[in-house]
C-alpha cells in the first residue's frame, strides 16, 4: 500500500516537529493533519481532525472584528485547495495571524496536498508570501461584476414561477462558468432516497461537448468515492483529476469520459439534507481553483438550491389547495344526491328553486313546477317487498331524468315516493304537454303493479305555472302543487293536474 494511503502520513513525524502551527490535508482525503504547534494554537486535542471540526473553529476579520463566516472562513477555503493569504484572529485572542496556505506536489505522494500555515503576525512562516491581498485588482473587478450580476439574478428568483425557473438557474449557471472560466457548469440534484442522481440544468462552453442527457438517474454506486466525500465534506475540489486515489478509479473513468481535466462540485443543502450540488469541469485545461471559485460556486449553489426549495413548497401548496377544493367539491357533490336514486336530493332541490326563483322574477319569465307521486307504492312495497320498491324508485327516478334533458330543467327526490320537477316553460300548454310525457314515460316502463288500476306502476302529477316576482315564496309554489297532486289522486291517479287558483281542494 503506497504510504499516503495509511492513516498518518510517514513524514508526519518531520510536520509534527516543525515550529510553526502547521494543517496539511491530501487533497484526495478527507483527513486533516494538525501538527503540535497547531494543536497548542488552536487547542485541538486530536492530531487528526476533519472538515467539521475545522468548522468550529471561529476566526475573526481583524480590521473589522467581524466573526468570519463559513463561506469566507479562509480556514475552509485553504483546505478546500484554495491558496489563500490572509490576516485573522482566533476568537478570544488578541494576537493577529497571518493564515497562508500552499498547494504542493511532496516528492513522496501521488495526490497534491495543501499546507496551511498560521504565524504570529510578526514572525517568518515556512510558507509565507509576499504581503498581498487576497484578491488581486482584476480578480476584484471581476467579483464586483459577478456579485452585481447574482444579485440581479437572484433578484428575479425571488417570486419565479415554476415554469420560468430553468431559464433563470441557466443563467445563472452560464454567469458561474464565465466567471470561474469554466468549460461546463451544471445543476445536479439527488433523488428522495438519495439513491440516485440527475443533471437538471447545464451551461457549456462554445465547443465543449455536453452529457446532460447521459447523466440522469446515476445510481451512488457508480461514483461512491464523489458520493461520499459529497457527504462528509459538501465539497469536491479536484485541480487534476488523474491525482485521484486509486479508490476514486471509477470517477477516474467517468472524468475521462467526459475529458473532464479539474473538477469543482459544491453541495446544495436544506437544513442540513443535500439536496444535490452544483459544479463546473474544466476540459480544454486544468485549474487550481481559486477561493473566489469556491464563493461563487457556493453563492450559486445557495441560491439555486433555496430557489428550488422555494417553487416546490409553492408547488405543492397549490397542489394541496387543488386537492382541498376537489375534495370538497367531491363532499358538496355528495351532499347534494339522493343516497338511493343519484338525483339531487331535497336540500339540493331547495337551493335551486330559489335561485330559479330569483332569476325568473329578475327575467320576468315563468317557472314551472310539478310533483309527481308514485301511485299505490305502499302496496307495491307490501306486495314486492321494500328492496323492490326500492329499485321502482330508481327506475322512477332514472326515467324522468332521462325524459327532461334540457337546459334548466331538473328533477329532485322530495322525499318518500314523491318527486320535484323544475322545468322553465313559458306557458300552461307545454306545462301540460310536459306532464303528459312524464307520465307516459313512467307507465310504458310496464312495470308490474297489480294492485294499480293499471295493472303497471304509474306515477299522479300536480302541476303549477307562475310568474315569479321578488315577492314569491318558494312554499307557496310547492302547496299549489301539492293541491293539484291531491286532485290528480282524487281522479284516478295515473293522470296529471293543473293548478287552478279557484281549485280548491275538496
Ligand atoms: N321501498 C321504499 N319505500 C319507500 C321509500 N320511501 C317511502 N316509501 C314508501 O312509500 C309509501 C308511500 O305510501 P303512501 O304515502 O301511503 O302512499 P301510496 O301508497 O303511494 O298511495 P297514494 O300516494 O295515495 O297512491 C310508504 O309505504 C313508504 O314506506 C323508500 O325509500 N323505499
Amino acid at each position: 500500500m503506497p504510504a499516503e494511503q495509511q492513516d498518518t502520513p510517514h513524514y508526519w513525524a518531520i510536520i509534527d516537529a516543525l515550529p510553526v502551527a502547521v494543517l496539511l490535508k491530501d487533497t484526495a482525503k478527507p483527513q486533516i493533519y494538525a501538527n503540535q504547534q497547531a494543536r497548542l494554537l488552536l487547542s485541538l486535542p486530536e492530531p487528526v481532525l476533519n472538515l467539521s471540526d475545522i468548522r468550529l473553529i471561529e476566526l475573526i476579520e481583524p480590521d473589522s472584528e467581524e466573526l468570519l463566516s463559513l463561506v469566507q472562513n479562509p480556514l475552509l477555503l485553504a483546505l478546500s485547495g484554495s491558496v489563500v493569504h490572509q490576516q485573522v484572529r482566533l476568537a478570544g485572542s488578541k494576537q493577529r495571524l497571518q493564515l497562508s496556505s500552499q498547494l504542493v506536489q511532496l516528492s513522496f505522494t501521488l495526490s497534491n496536498s495543501v499546507l496551511v500555515a498560521l504565524t504570529p503576525e510578526q514572525g517568518k512562516g515556512v510558507i509565507r508570501d509576499s504581503q498581498r491581498s487576497v484578491y488581486d485588482e482584476n480578480e476584484l473587478e471581476e467579483a464586483l461584476a459577478f456579485d452585481k450580476l447574482m444579485s440581479l439574478i437572484s433578484a428575479e428568483l425571488i417570486n419565479v414561477q415554476p415554469e420560468q425557473l430553468d431559464i433563470h438557474i441557466e443563467d445563472a449557471l452560464s454567469a458561474l462558468g464565465e466567471f470561474c472560466h469554466a468549460d461546463r457548469s451544471y445543476v445536479f440534484l439527488f433523488s428522495d432516497d438519495m439513491q440516485t442522481m440527475s443533471n437538471t440544468h447545464e451551461w457549456v462552453r462554445d465547443g465543449i461537448a455536453s452529457h446532460k442527457a447521459n447523466l440522469q438517474q446515476v445510481p451512488e454506486a457508480a461514483l461512491p468515492y464523489f458520493w461520499r466525500v459529497m457527504q462528509s465534506d459538501f465539497i469536491f475540489a479536484v485541480r487534476d483529476v488523474t491525482l485521484l486515489p486509486d479508490e476514486a478509479s471509477a470517477e477516474q473513468q467517468e472524468f475521462e469520459r467526459e475529458d473532464i481535466q479539474s473538477v469543482l462540485c459544491s453541495a446544495m443543502t436544506n437544513q442540513d439534507k443535500l439536496l444535490g450540488f452544483v459544479g463546473c469541469d474544466m476540459v480544454a485545461r486544468k485549474r487550481a481553483w481559486t477561493a473566489s471559485d469556491i464563493r461563487r460556486l457556493k453563492l450559486v449553489g445557495n441560491m439555486i438550491g433555496n430557489t428550488i426549495q422555494n417553487v416546490n413548497y409553492r408547488l405543492s401548496l397549490k397542489q394541496m389547495q387543488q386537492e382541498l377544493m376537489q375534495a370538497n367539491l367531491e363532499l358538496q357533490e355528495l351532499a347534494s344526491r339522493d343516497g338511493l336514486t343519484g338525483i339531487a336530493n331535497r336540500r339540493q332541490f331547495d337551493t335551486l328553486l330559489q335561485h330559479e326563483l330569483q332569476r325568473c322574477a329578475r327575467y320576468q319569465l315563468p317557472l314551472g313546477f310539478m310533483l309527481a307521486d308514485i301511485d299505490h307504492f305502499k302496496q307495491y312495497n307490501d306486495s314486492y317487498g321494500h328492496l323492490a320498491g326500492d329499485d321502482a324508485l330508481k327506475q322512477v327516478a332514472r326515467t324522468l331524468s332521462q325524459t327532461l334533458k334540457r337546459q334548466g330543467e331538473l328533477v329532485a327526490r322530495f322525499g318518500g315516493e314523491e318527486f320535484a320537477i323544475l322545468v322553465p316553460v313559458s306557458n300552461a300548454d307545454e306545462l301540460t304537454q310536459l306532464a303528459e310525457t312524464l307520465r307516459t314515460s313512467i307507465e310504458q316502463l310496464q312495470q308490474e303493479h297489480l294492485f294499480s288500476a293499471a295493472q303497471r306502476l304509474t306515477i299522479s302529477i300536480g302541476a303549477t305555472l307562475v310568474n315569479p316576482d321578488k315577492t314569491t315564496n318558494p312554499s307557496e309554489l310547492i302547496r299549489q302543487a301539492d293541491t293539484a297532486l291531491y286532485q290528480a289522486k282524487a281522479k284516478g291517479r295515473n293522470c296529471f293536474c293543473i293548478f287552478q287558483p279557484d281549485n280548491l281542494p275538496g
